[in-house]
C-alpha cells in the first residue's frame, strides 16, 4: 500500500489499536505522527512503537497526507475549529468518531472535506480489528483504496454505500468488543463461584471464546446455528443453558442493546 505521511489527532486507546496495528504490519513508524495534550498520552506511543509524536494539532496536521480524527466526538468540534486554516484539498481526512456525520466534520472544518468516515474497533491492536468505510461522494478511487488498505492493515474491512450504515457498523462491531468482554465476565465470575481461581476461570472462558471464534471462522458455509447445533447434545447440558438464554429471550436482549447503540449514535448526530 502507499505509505502517505499519517497524523492522528488524539493518542487515545482507538488511536493507539490503529497504530500498534498498523506499525506491526510493517507502516513505517517515522510517517506516524499521534497528538494529544498531555505528555503521558504523548510519550508511550513514541517509546512502544517509535512515531513521532505533537502536541500541537495543526502543525502535525499540516504536514500530513493522511489526518485521522480520533478524539471523543464531544470535542471535535473545538479541535476541528483550531485546524480551519489547513488547506485540505490535497488531503484525505479519516474520522473514526462516532456520532459526527459527513457534513458535520464540512461545518466544523468549514470546507469540503476529501473524507472518509471509518468505524473500527479496539482489535485492530493486535491486527483482528473489524472496521465499516462511508466513503463521501467527492473521494477518489485512490483514496477509497489508501483508506481500506490502511484498514486492512489492522484487520479485516467492509464499504457501506449510506453513512447511516456506519451506525450498523457500531452496532455489530465497533462497540461489539465490549459486548462480548460483557459475556466473557459473567462467565468469568459464575465460574470463579463454582470454586475455579480468576486465573483459571479467564482461561477456561477466554480460550472457549477464542476457539467458538476460530471454528466460525473456519467454516464460512456453516450456519451459526448449525454450529451451536453441534455443541448442543439431546437432552444434554448446554441445552440446559440455552434453554435458559432463551427463556429469558437472549435474543431479544442483544437485539435492543444493539438498537440501543444505533439510537445513541443518531441521538450524537444531534447533539455535536
Ligand atoms: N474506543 C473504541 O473502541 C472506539 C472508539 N471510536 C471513536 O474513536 C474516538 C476516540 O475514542 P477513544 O480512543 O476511545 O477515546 P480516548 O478518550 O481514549 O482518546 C481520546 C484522546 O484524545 C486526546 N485529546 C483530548 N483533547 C485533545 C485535543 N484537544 N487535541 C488532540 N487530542 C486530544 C486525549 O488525550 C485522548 O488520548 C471517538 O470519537 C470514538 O467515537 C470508534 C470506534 C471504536
Ligand atoms: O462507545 C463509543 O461511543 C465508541 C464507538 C464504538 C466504540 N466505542
Amino acid at each position: 500500500m502507499e505509505q502517505r505521511s499519517i497524523t492522528f489527532i488524539g493518542a487515545g486507546n482507538m488511536a493507539r489499536s490503529i497504530i500498534a496495528g498498523l506499525v506491526a504490519s510493517g507502516y513505517p513508524a517515522n510517517k506516524i505522527t499521534a497528538t494529544a495534550p498531555s505528555e503521558a498520552r504523548r510519550e508511550p506511543l513514541a517509546r512502544d512503537y517509535g512515531i513521532h509524536t505533537d502536541a500541537d494539532n495543526l502543525r502535525a496536521a499540516q504536514q500530513a497526507d493522511v489526518i485521522v480524527l480520533a478524539v471523543k466526538p464531544q470535542l471535535m468540534e473545538s479541535v476541528c475549529h483550531a485546524l480551519q486554516d489547513i488547506d485540505f484539498s490535497n488531503k484525505l481526512v479519516i474520522s473514526i468518531a462516532a456520532g459526527i456525520s459527513a457534513s458535520r466534520l464540512n461545518e466544523m472544518l468549514n470546507t469540503e472535506l476529501n473524507l472518509v468516515r471509518v468505524m473500527p474497533n479496539t482489535p485492530s491492536l493486535i491486527g483482528k480489528g473489524m472496521s465499516g468505510l462511508f466513503a463521501s461522494q467527492s473521494v477518489s478511487e485512490n483514496d477509497k483504496v489508501y483508506a481500506e488498505q490502511l484498514m486492512q492493515a489492522v484487520g479485516e474491512a467492509c464499504w457501506v454505500q449510506q453513512e447511516s450504515g456506519i451506525n450498523g457498523v457500531i452496532a455489530a462491531a465497533g462497540s461489539a468488543p465490549a459486548y462480548f468482554f460483557l459475556f466473557m465476565e459473567a462467565m468469568q465470575k459464575e465460574a470463579i463461584k463454582q470454586g475455579f481461581d480468576a486465573d483459571t476461570a479467564r482461561l477456561l472462558v477466554q480460550q472457549s471464546a477464542l476457539g467458538a471464534a476460530e471454528l466460525v471462522k473456519a467454516n464460512p458455509e456453516t450456519e451459526l446455528s448449525t454450529l451451536r447445533e453441534q455443541v448442543t447434545s439431546k437432552g444434554g447440558t448446554t441445552a440446559e443453558a440455552i434453554r435458559t438464554f432463551n427463556e429469558h429471550q437472549l435474543s431479544d436482549i442483544v437485539a435492543k442493546a444493539m438498537r440501543a447503540a444505533v439510537s445513541r449514535a443518531e441521538e450524537m448526530e444531534k447533539l455535536f
